[in-house]
């Protein structure tokens, strides 16, 4: 039963130990709601048939029934709601665990969007689900199957006619499950698609605003919000018929044991008393059955999430052992990857780059520079071939052990809306404000921080957005130097510097890189020009690698790219 709600709702172990829980707890609630009925029972008994009882029995009943709906309703609610709050706190430490295991190809697949708000949105209506829909429809089919098994053995005719119209109800609306579940899928996928637009509608307010698109895009935002409202519309319509037959249906209940009920009292087949008890019994039922039906279609409207969830937590993770690493040569041997199965990006790319060494990646725009950086730090996993560090292969190292020797400074830096002395402290958890401050100086940071309001106390704003390019650039670098890491990836990282901060990190940057594995990207082809190792990337391939002077004579590629550098820099507008 635990495996099976872990399965089908996508609940972690303790939640569907709890809805086990609630589910018992619930039935028992549906069973106790019954002794009031008794209780009227007991009391037409006395009054039309003339069994008389003492007052105490009836006390006795009423109390019995008190305390235990008590008992039972606590027992429900704590199963029910406090548990359901637990796991869906558990449910999203466990999605987002899973994600910060997923290897980054995950995440430029998916819209950001959409994660957050199968974290958020997902998880609330599986949460609000399961403290509303699901405890009380296993609670209420138990207890119609036990009520069931009693009313056809007290009497089959009447029995069956509280019985069968329940039944129909139940196959009507399993009969549009099939329909229910689509329409509602279709709805949720063009909910987060609406989610993607007016997040990319926000985030690119610049350039809307500059190339005059507002118009335009305003109108493709009411487009859509109109096919998703005709979508959800249509959905409701289905839903609400469905429902409505189905509760129709649920009338014949009451309608039977009337008529027939009746005939039989008339023909003294069955004395007042049972007649009385089937009729409360086929309300009862009605009822429950009714509310259940809502609880179904909450149900198939949650079945969209409970798949994206279940999609998220089986994306194959990335694993590694906590390899120790010692030696840091990077040895890449014929590597090949592709972001999407159609385009190759690197075809066998082999070549070493040495601890102690600073090796140069250059080639055309495009060719995979950058992507070759992204596998020897795992963001990404290579297809084929092999890089290694220590003579391990990097797929077997955990991306943890990997991240503590690695810096990484690329040309798109990430900050957080923190202040500046915690967005620099990233690069060392637990670095004392003096090492994240002398950090700060070699990355030439001082100078503009001192200019803000609260110094180094000074939130940035979402991305570093009250920063400029050169400034975020620049607090990127600080992490590497406060991380000292035996490798450091450098990828572009002057092309948001000016002359002067360039020249003031290259000093500090010597420094930083001494004894280290380096591995940098740089258009500007000068700066790279001493590197112990430059390496040409041709059409996914190493076309020559070596040092400067010597690729000017063996490399033409690298001699194009030199000739190119010169004649930008001569360029004039
Ligand atoms: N996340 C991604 N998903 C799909 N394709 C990608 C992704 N990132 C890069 N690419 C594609 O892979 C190819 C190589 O990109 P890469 O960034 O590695 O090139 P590069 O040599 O570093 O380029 P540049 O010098 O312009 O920065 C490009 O064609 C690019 O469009």
């Amino acid at each position: 039963m635990k495996k099976l709600f872990r399965n089908r709702l996508a609940l972690t172990e303790q939640g569907a130990k709890d809805l086990v829980r609630s589910s018992i707890a619930t039935f028992f609630c549906y069973t106790m709601n019954m002794v009031p009925a008794m209780l009227l029972l007991l009391f037409f008994d006395q009054l039309v048939l003339g069994h008389t009882r003492s007052n105490g029995v009836y006390f006795a009943v009423s109390a019995v029934i008190l305390v235990g709906l008590y008992v039972l309703l606590s027992i429900e609610y704590n199963s029910l709601y406090n548990a359901t709050y637990r796991e869906s706190e558990h449910l999203r430490i466990d999605i987002a665990s899973t994600l910060s295991k997923l290897p980054l190809s995950y995440f430029s697949k998916h819209d950001l969007s959409d994660l957050a708000q199968t974290i958020m949105g997902d998880v609330a209506a599986i949460e609000h689900a399961l403290s509303h829909a699901i405890a009380k429809l296993i609670g209420f089919l138990a207890f119609f199957a036990v009520v069931s098994v009693l009313l056809l053995t007290g009497n089959v005719k009447l029995g069956a006619i509280v019985i069968l119209p329940i039944l129909l109800n139940f196959l009507l609306i399993l009969l549009s499950k099939r329909m229910q579940i689509k329409n509602q899928g279709k709805y949720y996928t063009k909910l987060r698609k609406n989610a993607e637009s007016f997040q990319e509608a926000i985030e690119l307010q610049q350039e809307i605003q500059s190339f005059g698109m507002a118009k335009e895009i305003k109108r493709k935002l009411y487009r859509e919000m109109e096919e998703s409202e005709t979508i959800h519309i249509r959905a409701e319509i289905l839903v609400g018929l469905t429902m409505n037959l189905a509760s129709i249906v649920l009338y014949l209940s009451l309608v039977g044991v009337i008529v027939l009920g009746s005939v039989m009292l008339f023909a003294g087949e069955m004395n007042l008393l049972y007649f009385i008890g089937y009729l409360l019994a086929a309300m009862k039922l009605k009822d429950g059955a009714e509310a259940i039906g809502q609880n179904m279609a909450e149900l198939f409207y949650i079945d969209s999430m409970i798949r994206r969830v279940k999609e998220i937590r089986q994306t194959p993770l990335q694993t590694g052992e906590e390899a120790s690493l010692e030696r840091f040569d990077i040895e890449l041997q014929d590597v090949r990857f592709s972001y999407d199965a159609d385009t190759p990006i690197l075809k066998g790319v082999s070549f070493t780059a040495k601890q102690n060494e600073v090796t140069a990646l250059v080639g055309k725009s495009g060719c995979g520079k950058t992507s070759i950086l992204r596998l020897m730090s795992r963001l990404y996993d290579y297809e084929e071939g092999s890089i290694r560090i220590s003579g391990k292969d990097i797929k077997a190292i955990s991306t943890k052990a990997l991240f503590d020797k690695v810096s990484i400074v690329f040309q798109d830096v990430t900050l957080f809306n923190t202040s500046v002395l915690e967005n620099i402290r990233i690069g060392k958890t637990g670095a004392s404000d003096e090492e994240v401050k002398r950090a700060a100086r070699l990355a030439n940071c001082e100078e503009f921080i001192s200019r803000l309001p609260e110094g180094y106390a000074t939130r940035i704003g979402e991305n570093g957005a009250t920063l400029s390019g050169g400034e975020r650039q620049r607090l990127s670098i600080a992490r590497a130097f406060l991380k000292d890491a035996p490798i450091v990836i450098l990828d572009e990282i002057a092309a948001a510097l000016d002359v002067d901060n360039e020249k003031k990190i290259q000093e500090s940057l010597n420094k930083l890189m001494k004894g280290k594995t380096v591995i940098i990207i740089s258009h500007r082809l000068k700066s790279i020009e001493n590197a112990n190792k430059i390496v040409v990337i041709e059409d996914g391939k190493v076309e020559a690698w070596g040092k400067h002077q010597e690729l000017l004579t063996s490399s033409k590629t690298y001699r194009g790219l030199v000739e190119s550098a010169q004649l930008a820099e001569a360029f004039v507008y």
